[in-house]
């Protein structure tokens, strides 16, 4: 068995297929785009998320780093590990299958772990969906000539909706996706991140668009309204701070951060409608807008310093009621900023105890289907 330093959920290279050569304009243009090289599943552009970046980083960091990617798509899993491995060649990258919205798939990438590590140092969850959002150009146009534009360019707030689904376990989407799937992966590994005398860090890749005034306690799968991302993300930060009150004795402290707004699958998803020569046009807007507020940190690089920041600290010096937001100034300079987060320990605690609640739930039908599938 061996000691995995860093384990990543969702740190996938992402691929857009189509586009043609206009996206060669933007090459170069803080490397928003590059070109597939070594052709794998999808033919087309790889545009990196959060997490590959943040791999990236910590091997330029730490060569020899040991990393354990769980993604739910094993040919693009593979395409990150060999992007990895070209450019640090001594690193150890292993690969996991992990849908976090499968109760299933968790419990079963959790086993995995298990026999494969005997210690965990850092557990980076990073997955996640925005599926089907509803960009709102009225209320855009309406915020931008309004004092709430910069908080509306940080934030998001007002101006996007989405439609959620259900998955086969029955769950929200986007509840089960970002955070449930997440609880129970931490939950199945606390023997790992929770070993005497050592410490372990668990970061959450929260997001400015966490509201409070999306998420209730009475509904906390968001069944009934239009903001399940806002309502997952809030819960999020509830989340992480409820685990350091219950778990930072046994030497696991939690974090979340917030990337800024990153050019990746998830954001080029608002706009779909927009032909990638507008995207192109939209950076020097972007670059401009960024002068106003540092929250445009736009690269996966730049989106990914609060991750690579936290890797640096020890734990113990953490704020469990701040959230670390990655800025990028106007003149392209990165750094951290810890903001106080609008979360109380009693709705912490409160959904806490509605996750734990849940997950004795999903067990129990786990095991009912377990025996019924050895009956058979
Ligand atoms: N981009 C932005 O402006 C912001 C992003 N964030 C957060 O950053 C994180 C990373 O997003 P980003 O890099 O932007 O977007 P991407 O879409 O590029 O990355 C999301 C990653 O999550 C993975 N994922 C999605 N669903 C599942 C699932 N069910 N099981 C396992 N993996 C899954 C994706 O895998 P696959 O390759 O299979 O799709 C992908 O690797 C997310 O949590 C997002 O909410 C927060 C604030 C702003
Ligand atoms: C010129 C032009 C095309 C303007 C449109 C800009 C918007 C699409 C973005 C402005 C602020 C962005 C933002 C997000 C999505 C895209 C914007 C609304 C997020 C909501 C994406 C997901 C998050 O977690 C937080 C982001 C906050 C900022």
């Amino acid at each position: 068995m061996e000691e995995a330093a860093v384990w990543m959920t969702g740190p996938s290279a992402q691929t857009m297929t189509g586009g043609g050569g206009r996206i060669d304009a933007a090459i170069g243009w803080e490397r928003l785009w590059r070109p597939i090289t070594a052709r794998g599943c999808d033919v087309g552009w790889d545009i990196r998320g959060i997490g590959l970046a943040l791999c990236e980083r910590l091997l330029d960091e730490e060569p020899g780093l040991q990393l354990c990617l769980a993604c739910r798509n094993m040919c693009r899993a593979q395409e990150a590990r060999a992007a990895l491995l070209t450019s640090h060649p001594r690193a150890q990258v292993g690969l996991l299958q992990l849908d976090t919205s499968s109760v299933t798939s968790v419990l079963k990438a959790a086993q995995e772990v298990k026999l494969r590590y005997s210690q965990l140092d850092y557990l980076y969850l990073n997955a996640g969906i925005m599926p089907n959002p509803q960009f709102d150009v009225k209320a855009f146009f309406k915020g931008v000539f309004s004092s709430k534009v910069v908080n509306m360019l940080a934030t998001g707030e007002g101006i996007l909706t989405q439609k959620d689904s259900t998955t086969a376990d029955g769950m929200q989407e986007v509840f089960a996706t970002n955070l449930f799937g997440h609880f129970l992966l931490v939950r199945e590994l606390e023997s790992l991140l929770c070993q005497p005398g050592h410490t372990s860090q668990v970061i959450w890749t929260s997001s400015s668009n966490a509201h409070q005034s999306a998420f209730s306690l009475e509904d906390i799968q968001h069944q009934q309204g239009t903001h399940p991302y806002s309502s997952s993300k809030y819960a999020t930060d509830l989340l992480s701070l409820a685990l350091n009150t219950h778990l930072n004795k046994q030497g696991l402290y939690s974090s979340v951060i917030c990337p800024g707004f990153v050019m990746t699958k998830l954001t080029y998803a608002i706009l779909p409608a927009f032909p990638d020569f507008l995207w192109t046009l939209a950076m020097p807007i972007f670059w401009f807008i960024r002068m106003f507020t540092n929250t445009f940190t736009l690269t996966s690089y730049n989106g990914a310093e609060a991750l690579f920041w936290l890797f640096k600290q020890t734990p113990e010096s953490l704020d469990a009621y701040s959230k670390y937001h990655s800025l990028t100034s106007g003149r392209g300079a990165n750094h951290i900023q810890p903001r106080k987060m609008d979360v109380d320990e009693d709705t912490a605690e409160a959904l806490y105890q509605k996750l734990l609640e849940l997950e004795d739930q999903v067990r129990k039908k786990e095991e009912r289907r377990d025996n019924a599938s050895l009956l058979l």
